[in-house]
């Protein structure tokens, strides 16, 4: 579905992605992991089109079409190809209600008439109580929900969370994990974690891209995420 070949990207003169390669499946769950400082939100930021790449190629896919070079098109066509991304800041409109939060994500991905599924309250059933509560007094758990509500409205073919158990209890990440698991193994669809919550991957991501300074360093399968790659690129005062 989306293929990544030998990716560069810099701050300034910083060094920052080195020949990045990723491969995502379509309808599998694929996690960036690392250490914090390692490149994961970058990486993330340059798929969804907020972070320009010095060199490489990146390259879309569906089934049915020719691939599409991700490099021509602008944040806004990414969003409208199927790429729906929910960043570490959440960007909900925080004097909105949920209602109209959906109501605007719906509209300006062109998505339907304006009126908001039973299927988004059907995965997400706290935010249907909450629909005429404006963002600002919510939670912050369910703000993530609504942030993510947001991007599912617009039906996107690849879902990018950035760290969305950050600062996040337990029980967030018990009911994170079952929509996810519900989206990508009962519905389909494909998604790109960058996260570190190793429980939290374990449980949900069926594939792993291992990043270290800016380089992947390991990937396949999540059961392959051993205790050696682990104490080598996951501990903070051993990392080499
Ligand atoms: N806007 C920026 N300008 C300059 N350097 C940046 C900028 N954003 C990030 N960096 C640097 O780029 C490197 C990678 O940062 P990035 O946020 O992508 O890592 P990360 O793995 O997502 O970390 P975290 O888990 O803390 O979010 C770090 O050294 C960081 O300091």
């Amino acid at each position: 579905m989306l293929s990544l070949r030998a990716v560069n990207h810099y701050y300034g003169n910083q060094h920052i992605l080195w020949d990045l390669n990723l491969d995502l499946a379509p309808g599998k769950c694929t996690c960036v992991l690392g250490l914090p400082g390692m490149g994961k939100t970058t990486l993330v930021n340059c798929i969804a089109g907020f972070q320009a790449i010095e060199s490489g190629t990146m390259f879309w896919q569906e089934a049915s079409g020719p691939p599409r070079d991700l490099l021509t098109l602008s944040p806004p066509l990414r969003a409208a190809m199927g790429i729906g991304y929910v960043p570490q800041d959440k960007r909900i409109f925080s004097q909105m209600t949920v209602e109209e939060n959906l109501q605007i994500a719906m509209r300006a991905s062109h998505e339907g008439n304006g009126a908001v599924g039973s299927d988004i309250f059907d995965l997400m059933p706290e935010l249907y109580p909450l629909r005429q509560v404006k963002g600002a007094a919510m939670s912050d758990d369910d703000q993530y929900q609504l942030a993510l509500a947001s991007a599912l409205v617009t039906r996107p073919k690849l879902l990018i969370l950035d760290e969305p158990t950050r600062g996040m209890g337990l029980g967030f990440m018990h009911k994170l994990g079952e929509c996810l698991l519900r989206l990508n193994r009962e519905l389909g669809l494909t998604v790109l974690l960058a996260e570190q919550h190793l429980p939290f991957i374990r449980r949900v991501a069926d594939t792993f891209c291992l990043l270290h300074r800016g380089r992947n360093v390991a990937q396949g399968p999540v059961n392959q995420l051993d205790t050696r790659l682990l104490a080598q690129f996951m501990t903070p005062d051993e990392a080499p």
